[in-house]
Order: structure tokens, then C-alpha cells, then sequence
């Protein structure tokens, strides 16, 4: 019996050191792969962008490694990712179908959706719904400071003490996309909106984590109760939420008069009644699923990171808050866009695959590789910024002192997939920041520790939980000139 064990582990190492997994003809270098696991014990389990960053140093810019036994390929730097998702739009814009996140949505919507028809159609209608809408009778400007407001009646209840941000900007986040696309918002204490939210942060956090990836690689642990059906199950509760909002919307709506997206995709849906179309039922719920899934995590993640850059310099705090004056008169203000760079909010993008056999540098890819743009390698890349590491809003001015916007910052990539809701998060962003900085003073509290800028990686990264110290400013303190009142 004994012999028998000690010859299967024989037989297992030497499966793993004597067989080689060979890479496609001219495909990029990387590291050799292990049989089954591919490269995974040369990625750290939690945190993978020292180790990308690294095999960078080793193999340059495009580099390959294998995720089990499938291949990926890594961009990194400005060039290679415009490259491929500008120049060679239409042959990168695919996605993977094999990850769970891809499982979980079937293809539907738009984040997972594969490039084709109904991807393009959905695109194209959230788009223009969400510029052309305004949305119904109010502006998109408007729900976004009817929001701002909110928050702003929370931080009053904590000025002269301090509290933890992280729920209030996620609810924030996620009130203004769900009346976008719901026509509703939340109270801060409904437990609807507070339980929805914890299955979401967890969700971004663990569809790309360790269990995520033995779900790919190890096809027959699927059915097991592992901790990957957790997130099956948070999954379908937040889908669930959808649905019943989807019903309530049907029985009280007037057709052709819509108060939200949902009423205009059912609009579509009686518009394409006649056949051919992409507009159905399931696809509105994952369109909605995507849109406020995708229009949460990030946007609230993306302004805890620049609260804590402002608390911990308070000489660049005081400085915007002495332009805000300006910027209110349409001057883009350096450090915001610093503050969005530094804040490195999805690292490593949506992965793509190639639509079909295509090139990078010297290379070939076959159809169907997944690719993996480092948006996080761009946006800190030696030769694109003044000061690529840290936090200074030097890196958007040039020398006369003007704002200039570097061709690498890619925080929301690039091509026919770049983010759909840049043009909701910037507005989000901008709103949010310039009202609480006229209004407050913020500072790190004495019992606050050391500050850590160290970000929880994940499909979105997060800042490491920390206190927000609340001031109010004073009168005195508020800029005099403005062109608009919040
Ligand atoms: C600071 C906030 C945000 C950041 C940094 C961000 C970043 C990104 C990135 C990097 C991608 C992947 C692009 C690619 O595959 O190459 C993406 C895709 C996407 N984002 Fe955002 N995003 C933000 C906010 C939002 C908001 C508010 C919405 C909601 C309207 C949204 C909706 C989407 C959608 C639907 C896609 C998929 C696009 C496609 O596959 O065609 N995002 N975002």
C-alpha cells in the first residue's frame, strides 16, 4: 500500500517537472508553467502586482503566463495597451468565457458580453439613454447633488468627531446609479440597500480571488460546496433584488413615458417585439446587474482613496480648496486627477481576448487568448510622469503651470471597451469632491494611526479601512467667488 502512494507522488512530481506545457509558436516569454496550476504559485494568492510588475523587469512589456492550462497574455505600459485596445480595437475587444465572472453573467449585458450584436446593441442603448435621458425631467447633474446632500447631512452629524466613509460613499455611489436606473434611492439605515451593498464589496472581492481561480482552473470542484458558491449565491440575491424591481417597474409604468432606464429598455423591448432583436427580458436584468454593480464598487472606491490622499496633506487640501473657486469656473484641477491615478481603482481592467489571430510587438495570438491589459503599470509608468509613485499634482501640469491631461491616464482603459460610465464617475467624482471640501476640513484623526496607502487588490482595489476626521469650516473660510451654488 505504501509503495503504491510513494509511486503515484512520484508519478505526480514527475508529471510536474518533466512535462513541459509549450507555449503557441511566437508567443510572448514568461515563466515555465506546472502542469495543471500553469503559473499560479508565482502569483502571490491575494496581491498579484508585484509579482506582474516583476516578470515586467524579466520579460518586458508583453510578457505571457498561464492561468492553469489556459495562456494569458500581460500588457504593460502605455504603448502595447493603445496598441492593442486603440489601434487594434475590433481584434482585442473580446471576453473570456471560461472565468466564474463570466459563469455568473452567461454572456449577458455588456461587462461579460462577448463582442458582437447584442453587446453593441446593449452598449449603445445604455449610452445614449444615460446621456441623451438627462434622465427623464431632471438632470443627471441634479440627482447627483440631491445625492451630495445626503452625504453632506451624514458628515454634519460627525463634524468635530470622525467616521468610517466606506459605507456612506458605497450608498452614495450606489443611490446615484440606482436612480439612474431605477428612479429610486435609499435611505442610509434601509437594510434593502445595506445588505445589497455587503454582498456587492464582498462579490468584486472574491470573483477574482483564490477560490475564483481554482473554480477555473480545476473544472471538477465546481459542484462542490467550496467557498466559490458563496459567491454564486451572493450573486443571485443581488439578481434577485433586480427582479423584483424589474416586476414593480412593469405594473406601474406608462409606456412611452419613461422616469428611468428601466422604463426605456422596456420601451425597446416594445419597439423590437417583432423579432431579430437583442432586447429581452434576461438581458435587462444583467444590463441593470452590470450597470450597478460596475457603477458602485468603483466610484466609491475611487473617492475614499482621494479622502484619505487629502486628509494626509492638508497644504494640498488647503490649496483646492482656495481653487475651488476657479475650478468651479471651469479649471481642471490637477489634483483631483491625481488623486483618481494614485487611487489605481481597477488595476488590472476587465480582461479581453482576441477576436481573432492578431499580433502584439513581434508576436502572435491566437483567436480566443485572454489578454490582460496592467492599467495599473500605465498609470505608474517610469517616463510617463513626473512623479509616477506618489502623490503630487505636478504630474498634470506642465511647465507654465497649466493642466494637461498625459496621454497614460488610462484609469478607465481605452477602445471600443473603455468604461461606459466615465463621463457618471467624473461628474460623481467632481460633484462630491468640490461640495465637501467648500463645506469641510478634513483631517486625519490623532487616534487615527499611521496612515496606510496600501490598497486591498481585488476586480476593483479598495483603501485599507481608516477614520475620516470632519471639520466644518468656517464662513470665513469659504471661497468668495463661485459661479454656481451647491
Ligand atoms: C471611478 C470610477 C470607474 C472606473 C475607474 C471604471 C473603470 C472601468 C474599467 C477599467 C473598465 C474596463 C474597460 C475594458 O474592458 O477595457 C470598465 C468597464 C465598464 N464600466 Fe467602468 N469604471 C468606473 C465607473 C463606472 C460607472 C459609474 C459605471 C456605470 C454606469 C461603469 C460602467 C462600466 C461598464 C458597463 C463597463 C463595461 C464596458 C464594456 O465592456 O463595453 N463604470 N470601467
Amino acid at each position: 500500500m505504501l509503495g503504491s502512494v510513494v509511486l503515484l507522488w512520484l508519478f505526480i512530481l514527475l508529471l510536474f517537472f518533466f512535462i513541459r506545457v509549450r507555449r503557441p509558436k511566437n508567443f510572448p516569454p514568461g515563466p515555465r508553467p506546472l502542469p495543471i496550476l500553469g503559473n499560479l504559485l508565482q502569483l502571490h494568492p491575494v496581491n498579484p502586482l508585484k509579482d506582474l510588475e516583476g516578470l515586467k523587469r524579466r520579460y518586458g512589456n508583453v510578457f505571457s503566463l498561464y492561468i492553469g492550462s489556459r495562456p494569458a497574455v500581460v500588457l504593460n505600459g502605455l504603448e502595447v495597451v493603445r496598441e492593442a485596445l486603440v489601434t487594434r480595437a475590433a481584434e482585442y475587444a473580446g471576453r473570456p468565457t471560461h472565468m466564474m465572472v463570466s459563469h455568473l453573467f452567461k454572456g449577458k449585458g455588456i461587462v461579460m458580453a462577448n463582442y458582437g450584436s447584442s453587446w453593441r446593441d446593449h452598449r449603445r442603448f445604455a449610452l445614449t439613454t444615460l446621456r441623451n435621458f438627462g434622465l427623464g425631467k431632471r438632470s443627471m447633474e441634479e440627482r447627483i447633488l440631491e445625492e451630495v446632500s445626503h452625504i453632506c447631512t451624514e458628515l454634519e452629524s460627525s463634524a468635530g468627531g470622525s467616521m468610517d466613509p466606506q459605507h456612506l460613499f458605497h450608498l452614495a455611489a450606489s443611490n446615484i446609479i440606482c436612480s439612474l436606473i431605477f428612479g429610486e434611492r435609499f435611505e442610509y439605515d434601509d437594510p434593502v440597500i445595506l445588505t445589497l451593498i455587503q454582498r456587492l464589496e464582498e462579490f468584486t472581492k472574491e470573483a477574482l480571488g483564490p477560490w475564483a481561480m481554482l473554480y477555473e482552473i480545476i473544472p471538477v470542484l465546481r459542484p462542490l460546496p467550496l467557498p466559490f458558491r458563496n459567491v454564486f449565491h451572493k450573486f443571485d440575491k443581488m439578481k434577485e433584488h433586480i427582479k423584483k424591481v424589474v416586476t414593480k417597474h412593469k405594473h406601474s409604468r406608462v409606456a412611452g413615458e419613461p422616469r428611468d432606464l428601466l422604463d426605456c429598455y422596456l420601451d425597446q423591448i416594445d419597439k423590437t417585439a417583432d423579432g431579430g432583436s437583442t432586447f429581452n427580458d434576461a438581458q435587462m436584468v444583467s444590463l441593470l446587474l452590470d450597470l450597478f454593480i460596475a457603477g458602485t464598487d468603483t466610484t466609491s472606491n475611487t473617492l475614499r482613496s482621494a479622502m484619505q490622499y487629502l486628509m494626509t496633506n492638508q497644504h494640498v487640501q488647503d490649496r483646492c480648496h482656495r481653487e475651488i473657486a476657479e475650478v468651479l469656473e471651469g479649471r481642471a484641477d490637477a489634483s483631483f486627477e491625481d488623486r483618481h491615478r494614485m487611487s489605481d481603482t481597477v488595476p488590472l481592467s476587465v480582461f479581453h481576448t482576441t477576436c481573432s489571430n492578431t499580433q502584439i510587438n513581434s508576436y502572435q495570438l491566437p483567436q480566443g487568448t485572454v489578454v490582460i491589459p496592467n492599467l495599473s503599470s500605465v498609470l505608474h509608468e517610469e517616463g510617463q510622469w513626473k512623479f509616477p509613485h506618489e502623490f503630487n499634482p505636478e504630474n498634470f501640469l506642465n511647465e507654465v503651470g497649466e493642466f494637461v491631461k498625459p496621454e497614460a491616464f488610462l484609469p478607465f482603459s481605452a477602445g471600443s471597451r473603455v468604461c461606459l460610465g466615465e463621463g457618471l464617475a467624473r461628474m460623481e467624482l467632481f460633484l462630491v469632491l468640490v461640495t465637501l471640501l467648500r463645506r469641510y476640513r478634513f483631517v486625519w484623526p490623532e487616534d487615527g494611526g499611521v496612515p496606510d496607502f496600501s490598497l486591498i487588490f481585488g476586480g476593483t482595489q479598495s483603501p485599507k479601512p481608516y477614520r475620516l476626521g470632519v471639520r466644518l469650516r468656517s464662513s470665513k473660510e469659504l471661497p468668495t467667488v463661485s459661479t454656481r451654488e451647491i
